[in-house]
């Protein structure tokens, strides 16, 4: 089970704590509730590091309180950035580009946002560091995103032979600018990363995408936090060329939105117990991509209003399959489409996807396994897979120690009797808070 795995050093004071399993029970009516989710990872971390980087202060607000949130904070402290954290409120002291400590250890636990954006503001800067992430952050990929930060001017070094992969030694002078060519299809990441350094490099930076990029939305999201902070970017349509000025970053005041992908869960929940759920602070209109989950259960035979205030899924008596449906634009959110997919009336093909087998875990596997040991059908590509209709006959599962792993799985949980799931602590990489959000619905589950 992954406890034994659980990589407990990359939990921090902001996890759920002391807690082995976490024990779901069957909904005895559908859950009917209105609630608010917290604040976004992908824009919490975009605008500490941007505000880190920035001429003046930025003052934060609706800050995720998780353990992404937090290691990025540690790492830019030890960097010698001041931060003042004060309930989900954070002042952020920027360096003006310039990391006031210019040496030492820099811990990115288990956030693949804060291991690509900073390795790569770092770049941009003046120093030498040693930059190591957690367990598996270590073995995530960071070849592509390396590759180009050498080609700008950093001397990046692993320190496992063969790998290129964090922990590194960075040694950094700054990024020369210019024209650099970038892949997209293993992590919109990397070209996410290089855009957030990019203000500072001593040129205008041309970045051109030469294939795709999985998952468009967050690159766009990149740009728009750029310019919010002062930035000058322009960019095609397609996003497969980008040019930034070098302008450095202006501090500012910044309310973070709420997290579309943590939402997924709870309207899954509305979808799977016939019940209805209203995330009370999102809109349609954000960039985030998992918000298109909505659209999926629709297709699956939900009602959504995306009208008023917040959006407002509601589960039928039973929902649709007979789907193939392509997941690469908000990849997230598979596994919670297919923790849903033996409950739907037909098979559900799950394409697109390679890329997250080199997520928190490999999640297409994680998926098979999850659902053979349940007794579900299911068929295991390259980049996706096929879910049967079934009976999942409840058991300990294990969370790989990925927080969308358990999050969905938790979701099973209130339809399926007898569904147990080993360290539940890990979903505090993003949402500490989940499994009392549960509870605030009408979920009912204990934690042991
Ligand atoms: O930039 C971001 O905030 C993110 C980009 C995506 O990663 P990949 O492009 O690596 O799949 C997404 O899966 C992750 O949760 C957040
Ligand atoms: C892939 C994820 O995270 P990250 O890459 O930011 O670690 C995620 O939150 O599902």
């Amino acid at each position: 089970m992954s406890s034994n795995h659980a990589d407990l050093q990359a939990r921090s004071p902001w996890a759920l704590q002391d807690v082995t399993r976490a024990s779901m029970f069957p909904a005895t009516r559908p859950i009917d509730a209105d609630l608010v989710v917290p604040g976004s990872k992908s824009f919490t971390n975009r605008a500490l590091i941007v505000a880190a980087l920035a001429r003046g202060t930025s003052r934060l607000s609706g800050l995720l309180r998780s353990d992404d949130a937090y290691w990025c904070i540690e790492a830019l402290r030890s960097l010698g950035v001041k931060v003042d954290v004060a309930e989900d409120e954070v002042t952020v002291h920027g360096i003006a580009g310039s990391w006031p400590n210019a040496n030492g250890r820099i811990y990115t636990g288990a956030g693949g946002t804060t291991a690509r954006f900073l390795t790569s503001a770092l770049a941009a800067g003046t120093g030498e560091w040693y930059v190591e992430g957690s367990k598996r952050m270590n073995e995530r990929p960071m070849g592509v995103l390396f590759n180009t930060l050498r080609d700008l001017g950093a001397t990046i070094e692993p320190l496992t032979k063969g790998q290129d992969t964090l922990p590194v030694q960075l040694i950094a002078n700054g990024l020369r600018g210019g024209r650099v060519q970038m892949s997209g299809s293993v992590s919109s990441q990397f070209i996410s990363g290089v855009l957030i350094a990019a203000p500072y490099a001593k040129a205008p930076l041309t970045v051109e995408i030469t294939d795709t990029i999985v998952q468009h939305a967050y690159v766009h999201i990149t740009l728009d936090m750029m310019r919010a902070f002062g930035s000058e970017v322009v960019a095609n349509a397609h996003l497969s060329e980008m040019t930034v000025s070098p302008t450095g970053y202006q501090g500012r005041d910044y309310e973070i939105e709420a997290d579309a992908s943590t939402a997924c869960y709870f309207w899954a929940i509305a979808a799977l117990t016939g019940g209805r759920v209203r995330v009370k602070n999102l809109s349609y209109d954000t960039r985030q991509p998992d918000v298109h989950f909505v659209d999926v259960l629709k297709d699956m035979g939900c009602a959504v209003d995306i009208g008023g205030q917040g959006i407002e899924v509601r589960g039928p008596a039973r929902l649709r399959g007979g789907l193939t449906i392509s997941m690469k634009e908000m990849s997230d959110q598979a596994l919670t489409l297919a923790f849903l997919a033996p409950f739907a009336d037909g098979p559900i093909a799950i394409t697109d996807v390679e890329h997250i087998r080199h997520h928190e875990s490999d999640r297409l596997a994680a998926i098979c396994e999850t659902l053979s040991r349940l007794g579900i059908e299911v068929e295991e590509r390259r980049d996706g897979v096929t879910i049967h209709p079934g009976t999942p006959s409840g058991t300990l599962l294990s969370s790989y120690d990925d927080h969308r792993v358990a999050m969905a799985q938790a979701i099973m949980g209130t339809r399926v009797q007898g569904i147990d799931i080993d360290d539940p602590g890990c979903v505090s990489k993003t949402c500490p808070m989940f499994f009392d959000k549960l509870k605030e619905i009408g979920v009912n589950v204990t934690l042991a």
